[in-house]
């Protein structure tokens, strides 16, 4: 009897899920998550979870009071130490700018192939429009398409990979830009504070140079959202990353369970990833997440990786390593890279840096 044929995965990848979506097809062999394993508790996605939120403004404004302060500067330190995440509010971005960021994206992704294409990426690039280089054999495919590009230093920006339309989506991007790097410092010099420590010196381990990259995720609906997963469970080799969502979807797992990050089309997301944890040795959490695919609606993400500089070596922080807690990390540079290397077996890399 002749089996059914499965394209081989190469060829799966040079196709986008958005394309497979208008012809009509359906989610095979290779998207299909392994049996027990990720897409179970679908019932999750309607649970008001308990993700905590932080007002930013508080950490670092000047007409908070020493107390609010204190206060809120705690809750970030638990935050960060349980669930690794947090919403953040009173970021000081315009609701018109984040409206604008997601404005353009979908506009790109809602155009033809044809001009999409011009961006695409080849199977085993990483920056570019398509679908993440090849995953070794037996992991899962994503049921999402993305755009990968580098958007800080300066210097390190691929234009040609940055899409001429729609006509604003540089000027949007490289304004949203400015405004992740200032967000990126306040919530760096917040986290250190809330681990009484000197407010610089997170952001001295990142580097004036400190890297980032800004994933546009779109996730097409799915007819089997039961058997396929938007994205695959993974922590972050970033030190953290911010995230703009416009739907349901993204989890993160704690002690266990999924939860659902609610819908807050004016809070970002602020989720550790490895190379924090290792700075606060071990302190923060960097938790793993996954994107549920769904029916009915798409779904659209701005990740926006924030990593130390190339070549920079980072490791945990000095005053966070004493008797009771001794030094659980190494030294580590370039984190990202191993990173990258196990994501695509679909597995976890912080052990590498692990004492
Ligand atoms: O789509 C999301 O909300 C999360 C995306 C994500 O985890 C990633 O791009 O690493
Ligand atoms: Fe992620």
């Amino acid at each position: 009897m002749a089996a059914i044929s499965v394209p081989p995965v190469e060829v799966l990848l040079s196709k986008r899920v958005q394309e497979m979506v208008l012809h009509g097809e359906e989610p095979l062999g290779p998207y299909i998550c392994r049996r027990g394993e990720d897409v179970d508790e679908k019932e999750d996605i309607k649970d008001t979870s308990p993700i905590p939120i932080i007002d930013l403004n508080r950490l670092s404004s000047s007409t908070t009071s020493d107390k609010e302060r204190e206060e809120e500067l705690e809750k970030l330190r638990s935050a960060l130490s349980t669930w690794g995440c947090f919403q953040g509010i009173g970021h000081g971005i315009s609701a018109s700018l984040l409206d604008k960021i997601q404005q353009v994206s979908r506009e790109f992704f809602k155009q033809p192939m044809e001009e999409k294409n011009k961006y695409a990426k080849s199977v085993v690039e990483f920056e570019g429009y398509g679908a993440d280089p090849v995953p070794e054999q037996g992991q899962s495919l994503d049921w999402s398409d993305r755009l990968f590009l580098q958007v800080f230093p300066e210097d390190r920006r691929k234009y040609n990979f940055w899409p001429q339309l729609p006509i604003s989506f540089r000027e949007v991007l490289e304004h949203y830009t400015e405004k992740m790097k200032m967000v990126a410092e306040i919530t760096s010099k917040a986290m250190a504070r809330s681990l009484k420590l000197e407010e610089n010196c997170f952001l001295e381990q990142f580097g004036k140079q400190a890297q980032l990259h800004a994933r546009f995720n779109y996730y097409s609906p799915c007819q089997r959202p039961d058997l396929v997963l938007g994205l695959k469970p993974h922590a972050d080799g970033s030190g953290y990353t911010i995230i703009l969502q416009d739907e349901v979807g993204l989890q993160v797992l704690k002690d266990g369970k999924w939860y659902t990050i609610p819908k807050d089309p004016t809070a970002l997301l602020v989720l550790m990833a490895d190379q924090m944890e290792i700075m606060s040795n071990g302190i923060f959490k960097s938790p793993v997440h996954r994107v549920l695919s769904n029916s009915e609606r798409d779904r659209i993400s701005i990740a926006m990786f924030y990593t130390p500089e190339v070549g920079k070596e980072i490791g945990p922080e000095d005053s966070l390593v004493n008797e009771d807690r001794p030094k659980m990390y190494k030294t580590v540079k370039d984190y990202a890279d191993t990173h990258m290397e196990f994501y695509r077996r679909g597995e976890r890399s912080i052990h590498t840096a692990q004492i």
